[in-house]
């Protein structure tokens, strides 16, 4: 193919030979008008965001510095599970929980999409890396994209631009990440605020560590930093490597004795990670500080302790019940600006709003669909999946050793899903191997974080089922090797939590939010020894009266309500989980099979 001289692509700020030849293939298929580096400054968000504002896709906050309001299109409000694919040159590598297409095949149907799919519009290049770029081995990666929206998130989300791109010198590695809106505009056609297409693909590329997406806008699909790298292709290499990328928070707790613990915590999409990682302890002495709310990369230390860190740079999160009385940490994040909300209400007086930020909605609100508000309408003014995008900089409560490449020594590693029965508040595994098992069976109901229908129970192994990169057996048998290798008395202890167990009338047995202070308590106590605990046949669940419940209000037969291990509940999950393990064959780690035995041997 001949090349067309794309203005950008002349003289391009790098001589990075394979990023050279690889921007110029792109170019070259999407035919963009120009293609820009991304260089990662205030002139270009000055100008970028400008443009949004100018195409109607961003409003201009009056109450907020810095900040915009963006609504996108009605059909592109989350991540498509359903559209998403494991393209590994042998299908079993993708294993039964993922979608998967022969990687020619895909890449014959893809690269038809991508022809022509950025004329009229600017390809944009953006160098990043995930994690501290002061690492001994920065984790590099290049996106390329087709929307305005997409750099301005990724400059929030991720470390972006000129120093990036200097740090990649002439062959650092780096995972290629191609995004187009698929929306070309012919001459004379005028743009829509939100472009997307119909057409959706978020493929992976696992051998080859690259990521190809086409036709949304929305973070999860379009910002290829965070679930498609840090996550899907990120799990692949710590597989490889002997490492672990998970869906899990970060946060350091320091106890009225002044000692500290880091905890991370993985629950799936819209069950609490980015609020517990900010809490705000309701219990004296207590101090809860953040690392990240999202996504944790583990690598043990020299000293046999498994070290986390947070490779993103802001946060990404959900904004309905986001308020003053359940995050105010978030609160006083987004207050500070340089933030994008999308899909949320606006307010008359050029701030924003959405459901659980404050008691009392506004009189009155331009709802994310840009039709009038009052609080008499039928439907919410905020799309339940809506987000805020802030930078974790501006968190008040960031922990000092955010920016450690070397990340912090973790304690204790929480599961926990969003269950209306059954889960206890917290569970302590017996072993590693327990705790294995507790990871692989968790179950949650889905939310609006991805399409399809919300509040069905399901299986979300680790909060990872739809970010596993490769074959979900194989990853289950990696944990299980993880804990094999190490010094089992310097592993995280690992628990299992419920925030969300409902009472006979359909309410929550449990206050949640800072209250859950109080669970961390009762896990430091554990890790310190001196919490009393009753064997359960599913773990170690607090005494009633080992855990802090003073001044909360409620009753002892609540508390023990929200501890209750049944018996009949638990039987019933024995056929859910020979059935989902079932799925995977001899891929299944036949530890797991022991931890099914026992489990049923306790129950009868
Ligand atoms: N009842 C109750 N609700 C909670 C609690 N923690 C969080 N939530 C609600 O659950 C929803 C999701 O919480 P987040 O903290 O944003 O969830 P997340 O895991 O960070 O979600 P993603 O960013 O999609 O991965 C919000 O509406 C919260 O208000 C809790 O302890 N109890
Ligand atoms: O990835 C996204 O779009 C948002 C998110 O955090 C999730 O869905 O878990
Ligand atoms: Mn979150």
């Amino acid at each position: 193919m001949t090349s067309v001289a794309t203005p950008g692509l002349e003289n391009a700020p790098t001589t990075h030979a394979r990023l050279l030849a690889w921007v110029q293939e792109m170019a070259d298929l999407t035919q963009p008008d120009q293609v820009v580096w991304v260089d990662g400054t205030d002139e270009e968000w000055e100008r970028l965001t400008g443009k949004l504002v100018d195409a109607g896709t961003f409003t201009r906050l009056t109450a907020k510095p810095n900040s915009f309001h963006c609504a996108s299109d009605p059909s592109d409000v989350a991540r498509v599970e359903d559209r998403t694919f494991i393209c590994s040159v042998d299908e079993a590598d993708a294993g039964p929980t993922n979608n998967w297409m022969d990687p020619a095949e895909m890449k014959a149907v893809m690269t038809e999409l991508y022809r022509g799919c950025m004329r009229g519009r600017t390809m944009y290049v953006i160098p990043f890396c995930m994690g501290p770029v002061e690492a001994e081995d920065p984790m590099f990666g290049v996106e390329l994209t087709d929307s305005e929206y997409v750099v301005v998130s990724m400059r929030v989300m991720a470390r972006i631009g000129s120093a990036i791109l200097e740090a990649m010198g002439t062959d650092r590695p780096f995972v290629p990440a191609m995004h187009s809106l698929g929306a070309p505009l012919e001459q004379g056609q005028n743009d829509v605020p939100w472009p997307c297409s119909d057409t959706k693909y978020i493929v992976h590329f696992p051998e080859e560590r690259a990521i190809w997406s086409y036709g949304s806008g929305y973070g999860g699909n379009a910002l290829l930093g965070k679930k498609c790298y840090s996550l899907r292709i990120a799990s692949v290499m710590a597989r490889d490597e002997g490492w672990l990328a998970e869906h899990m928070l970060i946060l350091k707790l320091t106890s009225p004795q002044q000692k500290t613990y880091y905890v991370a915590a993985a629950f799936p999409s819209a069950c609490g990670k980015t609020n517990l990682a900010m809490l705000e302890p309701t219990i004296p002495g207590w101090k809860v500080e953040t690392l990240g709310d999202d996504i944790a990369w583990m690598r043990f230390g020299d000293d046999g302790r498994l070290y986390a860190l947070n490779p993103e740079f802001g946060l990404f999160g959900v904004a309905p019940g986001t308020g003053w009385d359940t995050n105010p940490n978030a609160m006083r994040t987004i207050d500070q600006g340089n933030s994008v909300f999308t899909n949320v209400a606006l307010t008359d007086d050029g701030d924003i709003w959405w459901e659980g930020m404050t008691d009392e909605p506004p009189a009155h609100l331009t709802d994310w669909k840009g039709r009038d508000w009052t609080p008499a309408s039928d439907e919410p003014s905020s799309h339940p999946n809506s987000r805020f995008c802030t930078p974790i900089t501006q968190c008040p409560i960031l922990a000092p050793e955010y920016t450690d490449p070397k990340g912090v020594p973790i304690s204790a590693i929480l599961f926990g899903g969003r269950r209306k029965t059954t889960i206890p508040l917290v569970s302590e595994a017996r072993d590693w191997n327990h705790g294995v098992f507790m990871g692989a069976t968790l179950s949650s109901e889905t939310t609006a974080a991805a399409t399809g229908a919300v509040g069905v129970v399901r299986r979300d192994p680790f909060a990872m089922l739809p970010f596993i990169g490769y074959n979900a057996g194989d990853y289950f048998q990696h944990w299980v090797e993880t804990g094999k290798a190490h010094d089992s008395t310097k592993l995280p202890r690992i628990f299992y939590v419920n925030w969300f167990r409902r009472d006979a009338d359909g309410g929550f047995l449990w206050p949640g939010f800072g209250e859950n202070s109080r669970v961390l308590k009762w896990v430091v106590e554990r890790l310190e020894g001196t919490a009393a605990a009753v064997e359960t046949p599913v773990g170690h669940v607090p005494t009633p009266d080992s855990l802090d419940v003073s001044g909360l209000g409620m009753t002892r037969e609540q508390v023990e309500q929200a501890l209750r291990v049944d018996k009949d509940e638990w039987q019933a999950e024995v056929p859910q989980i020979t059935e989902w393990f079932e799925k995977f064959g001899d891929k299944l780690p036949s530890t797991m099979w022991d931890e099914l035995e026992i489990l049923k041997s306790r129950l009868a």
